[in-house]
């Protein structure tokens, strides 16, 4: 076999790079399974066998750290002026990369990394490049609010173009319509989206240090590899191209993560992933990252990382493929797979069924928000109703006295099922259902039929959301009929009691 990327290799080598060529390929894979991805040409053991007594996994290849593309190793940020830098906000989210990655673009052949561009995609079958008609057929997803479109060219309008128009000898004005337009800016961000990793600057006694010789994990920027630690943040992700990102970015987790820790990793970023299948992971030291096998990989078989085992709204938006298998409860999707109710929903329909005022409402849920409570519930596969929904739907329909002691003892209200709680959730999941522009059997038969790839996308994604809600749907219906089943014996039940004791009183009398 040889490598189809056989320039790249050579680049890559030249710069310091390793690769064990012996036991490691790059071949072009059916479109399915990822297209170009990496493959082992020979058996490749778990553990290295040359260092099997620290139970390191066998070294594919290694990535020394300056041939990482970031913001701290392209020299942009210096030659532009750490003031000047910070001034335009390039410190923030994914800007100042996506314009090092345009800046060293123009460069051409006296980039360092030339021989990296040279391999990267510029076309992308991301929702981000879809028509509105195509857009259309998400709806009811979460996949188009999270785009932001508009957003991501207020970034480039109000950070990139300032700076790139304050330093003509720097971005050459000949370039501007080429390296510096905003389309260019759409494919850097798609190429972070789908590409980047979160890399850490090196820290001889930080926490990510790990008992196999100081070898730490790595995550993709995006969302590849995120084995991380419970309680650790999630990777970053592209602000341009999602508003609840940039909400994230400029929120919680972007006070814990630092946007230089962005990084293009030439040669790990070509690693494809498929639902549970990771079976390489990227590691570092301090002054490179290595690709490590973690599971025995035969001759043949594709290396795999992982995108962090995401649904398929979530691969579509970022990566622009989507994972199908055969599920457990029968068909075929992603058992990864998310359906999101938002809070509004449950609020209207809890509003309506029981005639709740808008200034009770106002302030019961401006609690539930302080309190941290959700504003989207998550539903998966699993079909159980989580909690916090149950424990929403209560604090809506708590009588005052009852919600002036919960606020008092700053406790949401227990999640216990009932039927009334169990009505609410029956409308809800129907409303979200209906958010949606076809049904489950309208899917199926549109999926033997589409002709387009982003059309078959959609249909995926939206189907198994719409089988998840169907499935707690249908455990709903019925557990409301037991509910009012019940609810019918005891009336029933109540009756002859009643009047064997009206004989008893008579009797007695
Ligand atoms: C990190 S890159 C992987 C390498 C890429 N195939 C290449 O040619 O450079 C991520 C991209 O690979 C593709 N990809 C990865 N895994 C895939 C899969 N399981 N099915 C389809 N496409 C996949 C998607 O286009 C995704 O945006």
């Amino acid at each position: 076999m040889a490598t189809v990327v056989p320039k790249f290799f050579d680049w890559f080598q030249a710069h310091q790079g390793t690769i064990d060529t012996f036991s490691v390929d790059v071949i072009n894979f059916p479109p399915s399974e990822g297209g170009r991805g990496a493959v082992a040409i020979k058996d490749i053991p778990k553990i290295n066998k040359l260092r099997w007594c620290t139970k390191e996994g066998h070294v594919l290849f290694t990535i020394p750290r300056d041939l990482t593309l970031s913001t701290r190793t392209s020299s942009l940020p210096t030659r532009l002026g750490m003031e000047a830098w910070k001034n335009a906000k390039l410190h923030e989210g994914w800007a100042g990369l996506i314009l090092c990655m345009m800046w060293e673009a123009a460069q051409g052949s006296s980039s360092k990394w030339s021989g990296y561009f040279d391999i990267l995609p510029s076309s992308f079958d991301t929702p981000m490049f879809w028509t509105e008609e195509e857009l259309a057929e998400l709806r009811g997803t979460s996949v188009v609010e999270k785009l932001g479109r508009a957003d991501a060219e207020k970034d480039y309008k109000e950070k990139l173009i300032p700076a790139i128009n304050s330093r003509p000898e720097l971005f050459l004005p000949r370039d501007i319509p080429t390296h510096y337009s905003v389309e260019m800016y759409h494919v850097m961000g798609s190429r972070i989206l789908s590409r980047s990793f979160n890399v850490e600057k090196w820290t001889p006694d930080g926490e990510e240090e790990e008992d196999d010789g100081g070898a730490a994990d790595v995550s993709m920027g995006s969302g590849m590899d995120v084995d991380l630690p419970d309680g650790a943040s999630a990777p970053p992700t592209h602000s341009p191209l999602g508003t609840d990102d940039l909400e994230h970015e400029e929120g919680e987790e972007q006070e814990q993560e630092d946007s230089s820790d962005i990084t293009m990793v030439p040669m790990a970023d070509i690693l494809n992933a498929r639902y549970r299948s990771e079976n390489a992971k990227l590691f570092y030291e301090e002054t490179y990252l290595k690709m490590i096998s973690t599971k025995p990989i035969k001759a043949g078989e594709q290396i795999w990382n992982t995108y962090g085992d995401l649904p398929n709204a979530e691969l579509l938006r970022r990566y622009g493929h989507v994972d199908v298998f055969q599920l457990p409860s029968g068909g075929k999707g992603n058992p990864g797979d998310v359906a999101e109710i938002r809070a509004d929903v449950i609020v209207s329909v809890t509003a309506e069924q029981h005639s709740l005022s808008t200034d009770a409402i106002h302030e019961r849920i401006d609690w539930w928000l302080e309190e941290g409570g959700d504003d989207i519930f998550d539903l998966y596969f699993d079909l159980e109703i989580p909690p916090s929904i149950i424990s929403i739907i209560r604090l809506l329909l708590l009588l005052d006295e009852e919600w002036e002691k919960t606020r008092e003892k700053a406790k949401p209200p227990k999640p216990k099922m009932d039927a009334v709680v169990l009505t609410v959730l029956h409308e809800v999941l129907q409303r979200k259902l209906k958010e949606y522009p076809t049904s489950i059997q309208d899917d199926e038969q549109l999926l033997i039929t589409a002709s387009s790839l982003n059309l078959r996308h959609a249909i995926i994604v939206r189907l198994g959301e719409k089988k998840i809600l169907d499935g707690i749907l249908t455990k709903t219906a019925a557990a409301l009929a037991t509910e009012n089943k019940m609810k019918r014996k005891t009336t029933h039940e109540d009756r002859p009691a009643a009047a064997s004791t009206l004989k008893k009183t008579k009797r007695q009398a």
